[in-house]
């Protein structure tokens, strides 16, 4: 029997919309992300599902994406001669759904990962992560790899998508906290797509380059205060705000108790906040649990870059 776990994830990164994305981690300790199992089983597949959000799962079976995850690698695997063993998964489902902190891509990954290895790994990381992307695509409407890239391979990722490599890892900045609120209320993705604009003007346009190139160059130079200065977003954000409650206010709240930025954690309704130290992470964190929050369902962690990304549980 093998246990997968992969982490939540926070895309985009305010100024890389479907091209940036980094695997996050609480400093807690606690898993935050979804586990796949794998067990050998006499004949045929089962698919079985647990953990707190499993009540959110479509009620079809076929409709989960570890399901279809498991249809893909079983065609792809067939398509080069190769043969599916039979095998129950099982999905903890322990990430909310439509929260912005890749859940779909936590079940994705896990169950990739999953079948890769406990059939020896037949397919290489790229191959994986190519039928990640499918996968998540028929979520979204559309094939974006800044949740599933982070996920399975950790750290920040830039997709790069050229000479073979989908992503790309980036030097980050190792001493920063990453503050995740999640309100408690759902945020489709697809939806949150369909709002943006088809086009945008030149000096949007200009303004992004500008950002996504200094944000990159100040990555590599080591260079945090213009990294964290270059952390907007003229993409998404405008328009994406009126879906969270109070964003604009939350924002300068967290900009007032010490934050170097906060946004969006992929298409919302997550917001993530970056702090240079504990003592900042610790304010900002209370005061998202007091003024953001929505229910009982929300939480907020302080996390960091999570390095190593999809890994088996001991
Ligand atoms: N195992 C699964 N985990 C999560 N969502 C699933 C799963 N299987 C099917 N779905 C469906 O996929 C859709 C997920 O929606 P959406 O992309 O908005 O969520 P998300 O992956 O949590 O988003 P985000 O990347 O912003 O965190 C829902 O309609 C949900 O029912
Ligand atoms: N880049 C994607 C991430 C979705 O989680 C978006 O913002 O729509």
């Amino acid at each position: 029997m093998l246990r997968i776990y992969a982490p939540a994830s926070s895309a985009n990164i305010s100024v890389g919309f479907d091209t940036l994305g980094a695997a996050v981690s609480p400093i807690d300790g606690s898993l935050l992300g979804d586990v796949v199992q794998i067990e050998a089983i006499p004949s045929g597949f089962e698919l079985e599902n647990a953990g707190y959000f499993v009540r959110k799962l479509p009620k079809e079976p076929q409709k989960n994406i570890v399901y279809q995850a498991y249809a893909l690698f079983s065609e792809r695997l067939q398509l080069r001669g190769g043969k599916v063993k039979p095998l129950r998964l099982t999905l903890e489902k322990n990430m909310p759904i439509g929260s912005g902190l890749g859940s779909s891509a936590c079940s994705i990954v896990a169950a990739l990962v999953a079948l890769n290895k406990f059939h020896d790994e037949p397919f290489s990381k790229m191959e994986l992560l190519e039928m990640m992307g499918e996968l998540e695509g028929r979520i979204s409407g559309s094939i974006h790899y800044d949740n599933v890239a982070p996920c399975y391979l950790g750290g920040v990722q830039l997709m790069v998508q050229s000479l073979g490599n989908i992503c790309q890892t980036l030097p980050f900045f190792d001493e920063w906290y990453w503050v995740l609120a999640y309100p408690g209320i759902e945020v489709s993705t697809a939806e949150a797509r369909a709002i943006l604009p088809k086009q945008y003007t030149r000096q949007d346009v200009i303004d992004h380059g500008r950002h996504l190139g200094s944000f990159v160059h100040a990555c590599h130079t080591h260079q945090d205060v213009l990294a964290a200065l270059m952390m907007k977003d003229v993409i998404a954000e405008p328009y994406r705000a009126a879906l969270l409650p109070n964003f604009a206010e939350v924002k300068q709240a967290n900009r007032d108790l010490g934050a170097l930025a906060t946004g969006i954690s992929g298409s919302g309704p997550t917001m993530f906040s970056i702090a240079p130290d504990l003592t900042v992470a610790t304010k900002l964190a209370t005061y998202l649990e007091q003024h953001y929050l929505q229910n009982n369902e929300g939480f907020v962690h302080i996390c960091k870059v999570d390095n190593q990304g999809a890994r088996e549980l001991g």
